[in-house]
């Protein structure tokens, strides 16, 4: 099997398992993905840099190890697209804007340091959403992502070009990062699989900060076992990160290969569901619940009412730390610097520099996040917002002591068209809905497929929520459930993306 376009649809585990036996060299599977690469993301635009010598060096040190008769880690010669956010010194790191455009770091994030050492290939560096703010990728200050199943839609974001690559068999594995949703949502638009892990599971040391008590990366994949891989390789303690949490990784991968829900008690929540969310995401939610009761678990409904305060209090939280983290960007330090012409003061340089150099929802976010924590106003918004958001994660306290794991839709619609909610914000940040409660009580969250809406076949995400530092609990479920889809369709749910 040499031919591209077998080798770009196996999943990252085959990958793997086929460098090792010396079917395949990762070489070769670099190559194929280039090529893949080539050939479509002239379209997707999934990808703001391309790594190409690099991915190729790192492939060959694969092989060199092969040949030598070491032993191989268990994702050695996988290509991985890495979200734009997680500094790289080799390659640079814009994290969707315009104000690091050519910013080349001086040091690899955590992450990145652990994608090396695991021998895994990295790609390129995908597009986003301007410092991951947005849910369409269409904030990127580098134009959009298509989503690889109706390039005229949107991927999701601001992940939306780690999960278009996945879709667009670019990469068989993705890093992203989420926020308030930004690796589910995209994986859910997508048909792919993303993971949130528990906040504090995955260093944030060198992850371009947006809301530092939120943000957290994470893996994204075309399987779940691959996000297990994936999620065991980038996960751990780093004392380079203060929120960094010192316990052992939850045991992903051991879960993922023993999927089951026997005898679990899983939690359906009043709250998601309502007016915004489409009939035929409603439809495949309810039919994945009867699908877990099948398969033998106990579904409890459970009522939160806090979580409908959810999205108010991430749009004053999230803006709020952005407006502190993003005042680094002075104009002083790296990245871009306008109107330095030796006439101009040093307040008057950053200020044209921001100008320039922020995209409106930016811009938006740190007006809104001044406004919020100034004085007179702080205990009004952001002191609220901080009472809310303790409610919501006793709210899931109390949950988990009646289930295991909650289920929702990922996210209320599937993919909608590029620029129907472009001059809305409100609309955008209701892609958020489902997602965001989780990241304000710090949990952990897969979104794994579960179908295509019958009115427009796309795809349609569900969410699986689980307490803190249970992410195993995640893979568990969702290998099961994934099987048991696999087994109803015949195949995988990817394998109905039309080829671009
Ligand atoms: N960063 C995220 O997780 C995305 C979220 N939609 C936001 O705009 O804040």
């Amino acid at each position: 099997m040499t031919d591209i376009s077998s080798i770009i649809k196996l999943t990252a585990a085959e990958i793997a398992a086929k460098i090792a036996s010396g079917e395949l060299t990762a070489v070769q599977v670099t190559e194929a993905h280039l090529a893949r690469i080539d050939a479509v993301d002239e379209k997707v635009h999934a990808f703001l840099h391309v790594d190409r010598e690099g991915a190729l060096a790192q492939a060959r040190a694969v092989d060199a190890k092969k040949a030598a008769g070491e032993k191989l880690g268990p994702l050695a010669g996988v290509p991985l697209a890495l979200k734009d956010i997680f500094t790289t010194k080799d390659m640079p790191t814009t994290v969707g804007s315009k104000i690091l455009e050519g910013w080349v770091p001086p040091y690899d994030a955590t992450l990145t340091q652990k994608l090396k050492a695991a021998d895994v290939v990295i790609l390129g560096k995908t597009n986003m959403d301007e410092f991951a703010m947005g849910s369409s990728t269409e904030n990127s200050a580098y134009g959009p992502t298509g989503n690889p199943w109706d390039l005229t839609r949107i991927p999701g974001g601001s992940g939306g070009g780690s999960s278009a690559a996945l879709a667009s068999f670019e990469a068989p594995l993705a890093i992203g990062t989420d926020t308030g949703g930004s690796i589910r949502q995209p994986a859910a638009v997508t048909g792919t699989v993303g993971v949130k892990p528990t906040y504090g599971g995955v260093s944030r040391y060198g992850m371009v900060a947006f809301s530092s008590s939120l943000d957290q990366g994470g893996p994204c994949a075309r399987t779940v076992l691959d996000a297990a891989l994936l999620h065991e390789a980038i996960a751990g303690h780093d004392p380079m990160d203060s929120t960094s949490i010192d316990a052992p990784v939850p045991p992903v991968v051991e879960a993922a290969r023993n999927g089951s829900v026997q005898g679990m008690r899983v939690g359906v929540v009043k709250q998601f569901s309502g007016e915004h969310y489409q009939a035929g995401v409603v439809q495949r939610f309810n039919e994945s619940v009867e699908l877990l009761k099948s398969l033998g678990a106990t579904v409890v409904e459970l009522d939160c009412p806090t979580f409908d305060l959810a999205l108010s209090a991430y749009y004053l939280i999230a803006p709020s730390e952005c407006s502190s983290n993003l005042a680094r960007f002075d104009a002083m330090r790296y990245g871009l610097r306008v109107g330095d012409d030796g006439t101009k003061s040093a307040e008057d340089v950053t200020a044209l520099t921001r100008e320039a150099g922020f995209g409106d929802e930016v811009k938006r976010r740190i007006i809104l996040g001044t406004y919020a924590l100034s004085s007179g106003y702080y205990d009004a918004y952001y002191g609220s917002a901080q009472k809310v958001r303790t409610l919501i994660t006793r709210e899931f306290e109390q949950a988990f002591e009646q289930v295991d794991v909650i289920v929702s839709p990922t996210t209320p619609t599937t993919a909608f068209p590029i620029g129907e909610r472009a001059d809305d914000p409100m609309a955008m940040y209701l892609a958020d809905l489902c997602t965001i409660p989780t990241n304000l009580a710090g949990n952990a969250a897969m979104s794994l497929p579960c179908g295509l809406a019958p009115e427009d076949g796309l795809p349609v995400g569900l969410q699986i929520i689980a307490p803190a530092m249970k992410d195993d609990r995640l893979y568990k479920v969702g290998a099961a459930v994934e099987a048991a889809f696999v087994e109803k369709w015949g195949h995988p749910l990817i394998e109905e993306a039309p080829s671009l």
